[in-house]
C-alpha cells in the first residue's frame, strides 16, 4: 500500500483529462483518431461534451496529438461546449500513459478528483460519467466502469507467425471484466502512480493496482465502447443516429 492520504472532501472538484493524441492505426490511414468525423462533428468534441455534461465536471483537460495542439483549440472554439465548463488543451505524447501524465501536470491544484476519459470513447453516457464521480466520493481511490464479458476468453500461447495459437487455459468468465473510462481517481493517488510506475500498461487503474491500493468495478455502459476498428465507426453512427430519433429531432 502507499502512504498517499485519501483526502477528497465531499465538495472537490472535478477535473476530466481527455487523451486524444493516438493515431488510430487500427482504423485505417487517416486523420488523428480523435479528430475524425462522428456524423460530421470530431470524436473528440462528443468525447467532451460527453464528460461537460456532468455538472460535477468544472475543467476538461484535452491532450492533443503532439504537433496538434492550435488545431484542437480551434476545434474547441467552433463547437458549443457548456460555459460552466474550462477548457485547457496540452499536446500528447508517444504512448497514452505519456499523454495522461502530461495531461495530470497541466492540472491546477484545486481539483482533488481526476477523471481520465479515453477521446476514443465519445459516446458515454453522462449517468455512466456521475457514477464514477459519486463512488470516488463516496471513498474510493480508483474507480473504473465494467461489464461483464458476452465471449469466452482462452488465453493462448502466441506463436512469432501466423498460424494456429495453442490454447492455454480458459479464464472463469464470471470473474472476468471488459474495463472502460472515465476512470475516476483520487487525484494524489493517481499522479503518485504515473510517478511510481515505470512499466507500460493499457489504462491508469492497473497503475494505481500495482502500487497496492484498491480499486473498483462500478456498472460500464454498452454505449461507452471503444471506437478502435472501422466497424465501431458504423455502430458509434448508429447509436447516434438512435440518440436523434429518441429525442425526436
Ligand atoms: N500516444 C497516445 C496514444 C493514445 N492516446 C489516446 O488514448 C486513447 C485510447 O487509445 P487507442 O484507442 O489505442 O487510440 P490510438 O492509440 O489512437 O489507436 P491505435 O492503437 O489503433 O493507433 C485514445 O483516445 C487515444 O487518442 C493518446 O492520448 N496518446
Ligand atoms: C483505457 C482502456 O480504454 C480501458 O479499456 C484501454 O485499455 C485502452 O487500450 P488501447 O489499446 O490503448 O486502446
Amino acid at each position: 500500500m502507499s502512504d498517499v492520504p485519501l483526502a477528497v472532501p465531499a465538495q472537490s472538484l472535478v477535473a476530466a483529462v481527455i487523451p486524444a493524441a493516438g493515431r488510430g492505426v487500427r482504423l485505417g490511414p487517416g486523420a488523428p483518431k480523435a479528430l475524425r468525423a462522428l456524423n460530421g462533428t470530431p470524436m473528440l468534441i462528443h468525447a467532451v461534451r460527453a464528460l461537460a455534461a456532468s455538472r460535477s465536471v468544472s475543467l476538461v483537460v484535452v491532450v492533443s496529438p503532439p504537433d496538434g495542439a492550435a488545431e484542437v483549440k480551434s476545434l474547441l472554439d467552433a463547437y458549443e461546449l457548456p460555459e460552466r465548463t474550462d477548457f485547457l488543451v496540452v499536446p500528447g505524447g508517444e504512448s497514452r500513459q505519456e499523454s495522461v501524465r502530461l495531461g495530470l501536470d497541466a492540472l491546477p491544484p484545486d481539483h482533488g478528483i481526476v477523471l481520465v476519459h479515453d477521446a476514443a470513447r465519445p459516446l458515454v453516457p453522462v449517468d455512466t460519467v456521475d457514477a464514477v464521480i459519486e463512488a470516488v466520493r463516496d471513498g474510493a481511490r480508483a474507480v473504473v466502469p465494467a461489464l461483464p464479458l458476452a465471449d469466452t476468453v482462452k488465453e493462448v500461447e502466441p506463436q512469432p507467425e501466423a498460424g494456429p495459437e495453442p490454447v492455454v487455459a480458459t479464464p472463469d468468465r464470471s470473474r472476468l471484466r471488459a474495463v472502460q473510462t472515465p476512470q475516476g481517481f483520487d487525484r494524489a493517488t493517481l499522479v503518485h502512480a504515473h510517478e511510481s510506475v515505470t512499466q507500460d500498461v493499457t489504462d491508469d487503474a492497473s497503475m494505481v493496482e500495482q502500487l497496492g491500493e484498491p480499486v473498483v468495478c462500478v456498472p460500464g455502459h454498452e454505449e461507452a465502447f471503444k471506437v478502435t476498428r472501422p466497424l465501431d465507426l458504423v455502430l458509434a453512427e448508429a447509436v447516434l443516429a438512435r440518440r436523434r430519433l429518441n429525442d425526436g429531432f
